[in-house]
């Protein structure tokens, strides 16, 4: 799938290959990320999205295809683009007793123009954690932190693999406006996610990989869409339904039983031209219930599990 013209794009990669021995990594990527977007990269484990992020951060060689970041190659151009490029790993080695004041204090010298190390904890809601030792964050603090040391070189691109993963719903959404204020400073979010709830609430865009290949792209609705714009209706008739009074309907593809329950399923504004039609034939739906396709389904269709299965998922592609 060649990547699609995006406005102004600051990453660009085209058709990325990596392998590691017999093991295709990364097959064939080819993506553009905007400025100022959020784009998420999906796919279950060993999908090669964290090799991909890698690539364009220039942590690793790539054996194939190009990558351009802010018009600079990561392999060649690696230490121009260290100041401009933040990059939070899945997980951070910070020594068990650095405090996080002095872990990003530390990680601001690496840079000439770093940002005020108590701005951006007051920023990341940790200024009152800045004297406490790593060993002793919760594993919401540990990953603000780890953000914290993704941002202190106040980079234009911002490279977070695995934001939530291990954090309970409320820290999770409390990153995700981290996540927000980040890109609203204007910076560019390149974001590795399992999580679809994630990818809907913070993606402009998203790029579906499965084993090393591109499978879909877009934002979260057109990929949603991919896998058919079917909707469904459930429903409990207040009075016996003639199915007949449905099926006529140009937006219905089928009506089912489905025990005391009746489910219509179509296109288009099939919900709308049920309802007319119900209560012309004087019927009433109790608990409807409409189902609309999501994110979700497009991953399971497309890459054939879920997006949190355990399992080792992709059978790494042999050469
Ligand atoms: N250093 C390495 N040496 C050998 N194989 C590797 C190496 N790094 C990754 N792989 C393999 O490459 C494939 C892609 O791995 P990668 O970590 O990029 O996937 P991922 O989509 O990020 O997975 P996860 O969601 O589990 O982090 C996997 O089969 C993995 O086992």
């Amino acid at each position: 799938m060649p990547a699609p013209t995006t406005h102004d794009p600051v990453i660009r990669v085209d058709h990325l290959r990596k392998t590691y021995g017999r093991t295709v990594a990364v097959a064939d990527v080819s993506l553009t990320v905007g400025r100022g977007e959020i784009v998420g990269v999906l796919g279950r484990n060993g999908a090669g999205k964290t090799t991909t992020v890698e690539m364009i951060a220039g942590l690793r060689e790539r054996d194939g295809g190009t990558v351009s970041v802010l018009g600079l190659d990561p392999e060649r151009d690696g230490a121009a683009l260290r100041e401009r490029v933040g990059l939070q790993l899945q997980e951070s080695a910070l020594p068990a007793r650095i405090t996080v004041r002095e872990a990003v204090e530390e990680y601001a010298c690496f840079y000439d123009h770093p940002l005020d190390p108590d701005d951006l904890l007051r920023d990341l809601g940790l200024l009152d954690k800045a004297g406490t030792r790593y060993a002793a964050l919760s594993g919401g603090q540990k990953q603000r932190l780890s953000i914290a040391l993704a941002l202190v070189g106040d980079p234009e691109i911002a490279i977070l693999d695995e934001l939530t993963t291990g954090l309970d719903p409320q820290a999770r959404r409390d990153t995700w406006d981290v996540v927000e204020a980040v890109r609203r400073r204007g910076v560019t979010i390149v974001l590795v996610t399992h999580f679809m709830e994630e990818a809907e609430h913070l993606c402009d865009r998203v790029v579906l990989v499965d084993a090393g290949r591109v499978v879909a792209q877009g934002t979260p609705a057109e990929v949603a869409a991919q896998v058919g714009a079917e909707q469904t209706l459930t429903f409990r008739p207040s009075i016996p339904l003639d199915a007949h009074v449905l099926r006529v309907l140009g937006s219905v593809s089928a009506v089912e039983d489905a025990g005391a329950d009746v489910r219509v399923r179509g296109t288009g504004n099939v919900v709308q031209d049920v309802m007319v039609a119900l209560a012309d034939a004087g019927v009433r739906p109790h608990d409807l219930r409409v189902h609309r396709s999501t994110l979700e389904d497009a991953f399971v269709r497309l890459t054939g599990v879920g997006p949190e299965a355990d399992a080792p998922a992709t059978t790494p592609s042999e050469v």
